[in-house]
């Protein structure tokens, strides 16, 4: 048996915590993410059924499993440590008599020695070098130093192979960590060189992005572009399909152009013969003018033989209808003779022996009109004396009668309907005529005057101006015969309508000074004259004529009226110039030498209407009332006085 020196066995204990802590310190070198990784695998292989031993000793002493499990790792492989680490771990070492069991620490081994120690080694008594434990397993007994020793130079044996292989594994593990500081600084630097290369990259991205946010816009500008291009695709699609419209009527429209045409010289062709036609018309119608010319003169001419042969002068007889509506008891009108005229006087007897005797007044005239003649019928028969003023015969037309007999409703009528009077309806037909000569080539001036003779004075029924500046007039006659009135106005006309409106005048200044006098139209004539200028240059022709249409004063004789001061002196104006005009008519039927026209204002104005060179129609009007009879039986004997008269042969103021 060899003893153990104590000192082995310190030395022995040292170099187990030397070499415990050399493996210890070599492990805290390893870089730390070798260690991440260990844990990492560490982590993984506690999952690995292959390694469960070698973990249930690490749970027993956790400490140095660390740096053995980091040791295995850093390799990428198993260790060849783990080999010879497993006996290590096996709990029991047969060392003479004594069993220690061995941790990694090497803590037991300490103690186990110490407690050998302590004992005496030097115990020397021969006993069994072994003691068989209760599970089967041995051990020594305490006095085994030997064994022990033995044990511990196994031990130590196996430490020192131990170390050899950690030693080695730690050269490799430097290696291994040379090789991998060497790889980590070639990571570095291709990542260095990477990063260099991302900044390259970044910059080239940063440029590129600039690039992108230009072709960003190139886009946007090319959609929009687009968009255009599709608008105008449209458009063209549609100018297109218009283009084809128009295409196809083009040619519609050069066919009716070449049919047209064709029907063109057709009608050219006949255009041609139409105007060869034309011309044999023109001439014809020149031929046919000169037939007109010669028939119209020829027409005057007999006109005028007819007017003639009725009498220069022409006497009407018009009754007015009773105010009821009822029937006239002492006029009578034959139902057969339309010329006559009966005034019939139921006269009683004085001596009361014999009856009553009736005495009938019959008169003759042109034509008689009863109280039912209408204004149409009346201007009917002197429409003929109308067309002779425009034919270059004076005209003269007068109402004579009592006041009320329908002198003025004869001669002026109602306005603007069908009971208009002779004067409106002589107007419209004069200028109807007028325009109708016009085609034969006559043109017509006319110019109207309208004057009111009031107590031998002259008053112009057209004055508008201020009353209190109104003109004095006096009659004049010219060196050719023509009469005409200081002051008046005469007032051209071209058409009916301003006719109208200047009798509208007329009334309206005749009716203001009714309102100053009463009855004052009654007492004054009125004189509407309408003088006719025409001319035909073609033939050279010319006339002049003037219509003449009066409506005198009542006609009541002085007598009745019984009127006293200015009445009597109206009465005296009035029955003056009507007994005057009496005379002159006479005169003139009597051929006299000297015609009193100047004894009166009424004749010395009408002279040129009066002569022979004109044709005069007198309206005697006579009112229906018995009252009346006396003043009926006076304007007839008056009328029927001018009825006799024949006034020499008119003839026309031609050059
Ligand atoms: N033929 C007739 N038919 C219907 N009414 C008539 C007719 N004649 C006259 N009259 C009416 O009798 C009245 C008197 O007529 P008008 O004024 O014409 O008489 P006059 O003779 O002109 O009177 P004066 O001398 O006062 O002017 C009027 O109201 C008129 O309308």
């Amino acid at each position: 048996m060899s003893l153990v020196d104590p000192q082995d066995v310190l030395r022995l204990i040292w170099f187990d915590q030397n070499l415990s802590l050399n493996f210890q310190q070599s492990m805290s070198r390893l870089p730390v993410m070798s260690n991440k990784r260990v844990l990492m695998s560490s982590s993984s292989s506690e999952n690995s059924q292959d390694h469960a031993p070698a973990q249930k000793k690490i749970r027993k002493d956790p400490e140095p499993v660390k740096p053995q499990a980091a040791a295995t790792i850093i390799g990428g492989k198993r260790p060849p440590v783990a080999a010879t680490r497993a006996p290590i771990s096996k709990p029991v070492r047969s060392l003479g008599a004594a069993t220690v069991a061995v941790g990694p620490s090497g803590g037991v081994l300490k103690r186990s020695i110490a407690s050998a120690a302590a004992k005496g080694v030097n115990n020397k008594q021969p006993v069994a070098s072994t003691v068989t434990k209760a599970g089967g397993g041995t051990r020594r007994h305490a006095w085994d130093l030997k064994g022990k020793v033995s044990d511990l130079e196994d031990k130590i044996r196996s430490y020192q192979t131990r170390v050899k292989s950690v030693n080695q594994e730690n050269e490799a593990l430097k290696g291994s960590v040379a090789e991998s500081q060497t790889k980590a600084a070639q990571v570095e630097k291709r990542l260095e060189k990477q990063q260099n290369q991302i900044r390259e990259y970044e910059e080239e991205l940063q440029s590129l992005s600039g690039v992108r946010d230009e072709l960003e816009k190139v886009s946007s500008e090319r959609n929009t572009l687009q968009k255009e291009l599709s608008n105008l695709e449209g458009k063209y699609k549609v100018m297109e399909t218009l283009r084809d419209s128009q295409e196809t009527e083009l040619q519609t429209l050069k066919m009716k152009l070449s049919v047209q045409e064709s029907t063109l010289a057709r009608v050219q062709a006949t255009l041609r013969d139409t105007e060869e036609e034309v011309r044999c018309l023109k001439e014809t119608v020149a031929q046919q003018n000169d037939d007109l010319h010669a028939g119209e003169m020829e027409r005057r001419r007999l006109h005028n033989t007819i007017q003639e042969l009725k009498g220069n002068i022409r006497v009407f007889c018009r009754v007015r209808p009773t105010v009821d509506g009822g029937l006239s008891k002492h006029i009578q009108l034959p139902a057969t003779d339309n010329k006559m005229i009966t005034l019939a006087k139921t006269e009683e007897s004085h001596t009361g022996k014999t009856t009553d005797t009736q005495k009938n007044y019959n008169f003759s005239f042109d034509r008689v009109f009863g109280a039912k003649a209408s204004q149409q019928e009346v201007f009917e028969e002197i429409s003929l004396l109308v067309q002779s003023a425009l034919d270059g015969y004076n005209v003269c037309c007068f109402a004579y009668g009592q006041t009320g007999s329908g002198k003025t409703y004869t001669m002026e009528g109602e306005e603007f309907n069908e009971n208009r009077g002779v004067i409106p309806r002589a107007v419209q037909q004069i200028f109807k005529a007028g325009e109708k000569l016009g085609s034969q080539g006559w043109e017509f001036s006319f110019t109207a005057s309208f004057v009111e003779i009031y107590n031998e004075s002259l008053r112009d029924l057209l004055y508008t101006g201020k009353a209190s500046k109104r003109p004095e007039h006096e009659i004049r006659k010219s060196a050719n015969n023509e009469v005409t009135i200081t002051n008046l106005t005469y007032e051209k006309v071209s058409n009916e309508d301003q006719v109208l409106g200047l009798i509208a005048l007329a009334n309206q200044n005749r009716s203001t000074a009714q309102t100053a006098q009463n009855d004052r139209s009654s007492r004054s004539h009125s004189v509407f004259q309408l003088d006719i200028e025409g001319i035909n240059a073609g033939r050279d022709v010319k006339c002049k004529s003037t219509l003449c249409l009066v409506d005198l004063a009542g006609s009541e004789r002085l007598v009745k009226s019984q009127s006293q001061g200015e009445r009597f002196k109206e009465m005296t104006a009035i029955n003056g110039s009507l007994s005057n005009l009496g005379i002159v008519i006479t005169a003139l039927a009597n051929k006299e030498n000297y015609i009193p026209y100047r004894n009166s204002k009424l004749t010395y104005l009408l002279q040129g209407c009066l002569g022979g060179n004109s044709k005069t129609l007198m309206f005697v009007n006579i009112a229906p009332e018995t009252d009346s009879f006396g003043e009926t039986l006076n304007s007839l004997r008056f009328a029927s006085k001018v009825n006799d008269c024949v006034i020499g042969t008119a003839s026309a103021n031609r050059k």
